[in-house]
């Protein structure tokens, strides 16, 4: 779709506002050209002698009333038009917002977050500047410019009319020429601004880590480079919109020279009388605003049609995740990965691959291994963050692409490694899944996650404000907060991906015996634990180690000492690092 198209959409279901601004646009204008004819009948009036008394009174008013209610209009078609204008704004945003939402890693993994920003603020201002001020200047310039021409050719004197009309044609190529130009760099300037705006983010996500490393001085150069860049190209632009002033004002000097001086001698010739000439110069001068309106509509439009050439591609980038499903999630039916294999996008290698698995309901599943091994990868298939390439995973007898993506996630818990808290209450954080939760269900979850006495210790208790602007959880509470969210869904699988890695072997003991008693009071959910530290899996009742994305040992975690291998191993190694540590 082009920006014409989009436009011309909107103002077809907004014709309601767009008709009555044009409505009150169209009587300014009318007004606006009555008022030189009229002041050249008061000029004539006067110097003849025949206008006295109330009579020139009553022309006075008129002019003044004219001008009060070219006032008044033109307060109604703003807030008319920039009412009808902000709504498409704010559809525009709702559109990529809820597309984002519904996308998946992979599209994250193809666009910068910074980019994404910018197309939400400054690309979709330029559409809406289009839809609003561009449309509606080019309506009022196109109708003010065909009125004072014909009030100049056909109610002043056709031959001076057309006379001070030769130098626009060439006003006419300039612009042209100037509007090129100014496309080329505004579509520069927003891509310049987007990139800005991804280093202010990266850096501000990442401010703890570039102190650390002393790297401030250094993102601060690249900041003032990228800002020097954006507003070299900006201001590219705002040179070449310069150009449009020049342009008129020779075109209207060259127009007032020809009119002058033609419009002297017909006057000489008393073909024309100094009422008239004083209305055409006062004509001359209306068209100014018809010239600036096309510069500025020409730049407006040429700043949309940039800013919808990056924005479109985006809203209409297909989903990266196809939601096919119809089914809702089946509480208690086993989980099934058959033959699984899997490749991130762009990537060669297999990051899985044969992965055969089940779970039956009330059991747990331990997966372990090395770094890099495929253990987070698995359960972004179970999640359907991402399809398998190979394979498949069944619910029971039910592929998982049957079910609907939102019942889905809603009936797996998934806790990561570095869970993310939003700028709320800790209450308000637990109870993410289930708003109207009452206090004492958030509280006894917190206490199943073992971070209740934490939160109680807080000076506003579970008042207190997390995330950005409120305290800093350690690494290990924000898990347990994380962990007491998943156990708030009552989902009925709960997934761990390293979701204790920061947590003490005390507390993590005491988390999974609240984990398996819970299990035990729900037989029909099942629990996934994958960790580096093998003892948060120990009693797992099928333990599998994954190595380069293929599963090379499973068991129990007797079976898995006995055989010997790399369990074995790192088990021994992780018994003597704790007691090195307890020494
Ligand atoms: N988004 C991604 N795009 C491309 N490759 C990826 C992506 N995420 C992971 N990989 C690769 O896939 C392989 C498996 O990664 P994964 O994160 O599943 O391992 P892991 O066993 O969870 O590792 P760790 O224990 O360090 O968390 C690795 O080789 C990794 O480099």
């Amino acid at each position: 779709m082009t920006l014409t198209r989009l436009l011309s959409a909107f103002v077809a279901r907004h014709w309601r506002a767009y008709a009555s601004a044009a409505v009150m646009l169209a009587t300014i204008a009318v007004l606006t050209v009555w008022i030189p004819r009229q002041v050249g009948h008061l000029v004539d009036g006067l110097a003849q002698g025949r206008l006295q008394g109330p009579d020139l009174w009553m022309q006075l008013g008129l002019l003044l009333g004219a001008g009060l209610s070219i006032y008044l209009l033109r307060v109604g078609w703003r807030l008319q038009l920039f009412a009808a204008a902000y709504r498409l704004g704010r559809e525009l945003r709702t559109r990529l917002y809820e597309r984002m939402t519904l996308q998946g890693p992979a599209f994250f993994q193809a666009q910068r977050s910074g980019d994404l920003m910018a197309l939400a603020t400054n690309d979709i201002d330029a559409v809406e500047m289009a839809a609003g001020e561009a449309l509606l200047a080019a309506f009022d310039g196109s109708l003010t410019l065909i009125l004072v021409l014909s009030m100049m050719t056909l109610g002043v004197d056709w031959r001076l009319g057309l006379a001070a009309l030769v130098p626009f044609p060439l006003m006419a190529l300039a612009f042209w020429f100037i509007s090129n130009h100014v496309h080329l760099a505004w579509k520069d300037s927003l891509a310049r601004f987007s990139s800005l705006n991804q280093h202010a983010q990266e850096s501000l996500a990442g401010v703890r880590t570039l102190r650390a490393l002393g790297l401030i001085p250094r993102a601060g150069r690249q900041f003032h480079e990228l800002a020097d860049h954006a507003g070299e190209a900006a201001f590219r632009a705002q040179r070449w919109e310069a150009a449009y002033e020049p342009a008129v004002g020779m075109a209207l000097t060259a127009a007032t020279v020809i009119a002058l001086g033609l419009g002297g001698w017909l006057v000489a010739r008393q073909e024309l009388s100094i009422g008239q000439l004083t209305s055409f110069t006062m004509y001359l001068g209306q068209l100014i605003w018809p010239m600036f309106a096309a510069g500025w509509v020409l730049s407006l439009l040429e700043r949309g049609r940039a800013a919808w050439s990056r924005l479109q591609p985006v809203l209409d980038a297909p989903l990266s995740l196809q939601d096919g499903g119809r089914l809702a999630l089946p509480t208690d039916v086993p989980l099934h990965l058959q033959d699984l294999g899997f490749s991130y996008p762009g990537s060669e290698r297999a990051a899985l691959g044969g992965i055969d698995l089940s779970l039956s309901p009330g059991r747990t599943l331990g997966i372990v291994g090395p770094t890099g091994a495929g253990k987070s990868t698995l359960i972004k298939l179970l999640l359907r963050q991402f399809e398998p390439t190979e394979g498949q995973v069944l619910l029971g007898q039910l592929p998982l692409v049957e079910v609907r993506l939102e019942a889905l996630r809603r009936g797996l818990a998934w806790v990561p490694q570095e869970p993310f808290l939003f700028s709320a209450s800790i209450a308000e954080n637990i109870a993410l899944a289930r708003p109207d939760a009452s206090r004492e269900a958030i509280e006894q979850v917190a206490r199943l996650a073992a971070v209740h006495e934490d939160i109680a210790a807080l000076p506003l208790g579970y008042e207190t404000l997390v995330g950005e602007r409120g305290v800093t959880l350690s690494g290990g509470q924000r898990q347990r907060v994380a962990i007491a969210r998943a156990l708030l869904s009552e989902a009925p699988l709960l997934m761990l991906d390293d979701a204790l890695s920061a947590v003490d072997t005390g507390t993590e003991t005491q988390i999974l015996a609240h984990l398996r008693e819970l299990r035990e009071a729900h037989p029909e959910r099942g629990l996934v634990v994958v960790s580096h530290r093998l003892s948060a899996v120990m009693e797992a009742d099928e333990i599998v180690v994954l190595k380069a994305g293929r599963i090379v040992e499973r068991g129990t975690h007797d079976t898995l000492l006995a055989a010997g291998g790399w369990y074995a191993a790192q088990w021994r190694y992780q018994q003597l690092e704790a007691s090195l540590d307890a020494a």
